[in-house]
């Protein structure tokens, strides 16, 4: 089976020997990443798999140059390039954090704001996501929902053209008409032009079709680095061909994993609190916050 995690003659994402702590003050915290080394193809599609805390957001804002990396030995290389010293043209990162920033909550109206960051100059693409994504060029960004805000968010970061695409679950308020529409225009957009994909998210559903590799994260690390989808090699996720059947597995067997941890003595990050009721309603009533 073919892996991208491999070393390859021209990757477009090279990242060698990367190990990440958000607080390398405290060494008795355990690292976010640990000693991640992936290649990635240049048109590949590859959607990251893993349970809350897996290191999946950390690792695409890495690749986004969000952080900076100074360890000896450590390369993370988009296109070539160096994403700390030169950051390479052409790379678009969406996270969901942007809908949290006061500006796009302004009273501004949603033309303006896209001609504020060039959409003037990309008229074609700009006007083909209006349509997938059903913006109106009229709303007012201080008056509109989480969702079409994060429709928005994707007319704008897709409207250039991009090689390489981080996206970190930022289809997971869209309607599911929507997001069917956008996966569509990615994977296209990424065949015709040989643009590159990297996607983190929870949902599986209708995905199946999406992707060119799968890969498992856990606790930090690659448990299958980017693997050809879909998997010839029962042993990777069992005799599953859907994508949701293999994301369950791999969940499964990550709360397992969690729980000998847990049970040997280990305190395991990312892990839920078993005293903390699932429905925020019992929640409510036992803590009693009304006062
Ligand atoms: N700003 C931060 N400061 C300290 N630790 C952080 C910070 N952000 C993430 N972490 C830690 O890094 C680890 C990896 O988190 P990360 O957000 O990358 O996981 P994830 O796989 O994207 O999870 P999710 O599916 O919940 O988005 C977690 O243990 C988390 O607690």
């Amino acid at each position: 089976m073919a892996s991208a995690g491999s070393a390859d003659s021209s990757p477009e994402i090279n990242v060698v020997n990367l190990t990440f702590s958000h607080n390398s003050a405290d060494s008795r915290v355990e690292p976010s990443l640990v000693d991640i080394n992936i290649s990635l193809p240049k048109g590949s599609r590859t959607i990251l798999v893993g349970a809350n805390g897996a290191g999946k957001s950390t690792l695409l804002q890495i690749l986004a140059g969000k952080r900076l990396i100074s360890k000896e030995g450590t390369l993370v290389l988009i296109k070539g390039k160096d994403v700390f010293r030169q950051y390479p043209e052409g790379v678009t990162f969406l996270g969901t954090e942007w809908a949290m920033n006061p500006v796009v909550r302004g009273d501004i109206v949603v033309e303006d704001f896209l001609n504020s960051v060039g959409g003037y100059r990309h008229k074609d693409r700009r006007d083909k996501l209006l349509d997938i994504l059903d913006v109106d060029l009229d709303w007012h960004m201080h008056k509109i929902s989480d969702g079409e805000r994060r429709r928005v968010q994707l007319v704008m970061g897709l409207m250039a053209d991009w090689d390489v695409l981080l996206l970190d679950e930022v289809t997971v308020d869209l309607d599911v008409l929507v997001r069917d529409d956008l996966l569509k225009f990615l994977k296209r957009d990424s065949e015709e032009r040989g643009a590159t994909i990297l996607y983190a998210t929870h949902i599986f559903d209708g995905l199946n079709e999406f992707p060119t590799h799968v890969a498992h994260m856990r606790l930090g690390s690659f448990v299958t680095l980017p693997t050809s989808w879909p998997f010839e090699d029962f042993s990777v996720a069992g005799p599953n061909t859907q994508l949701y059947g293999v994301a369950l597995q791999w969940l499964r067997e990550d709360r397992d994993f969690r729980r000998e941890l847990e049970k040997k003595g280990r305190k395991v990050r990312g892990a839920r609190k078993d005293d903390v009721p699932v429905d925020s309603e019992t929640f409510y009533k036992k803590y009693d916050y009304s006062h």
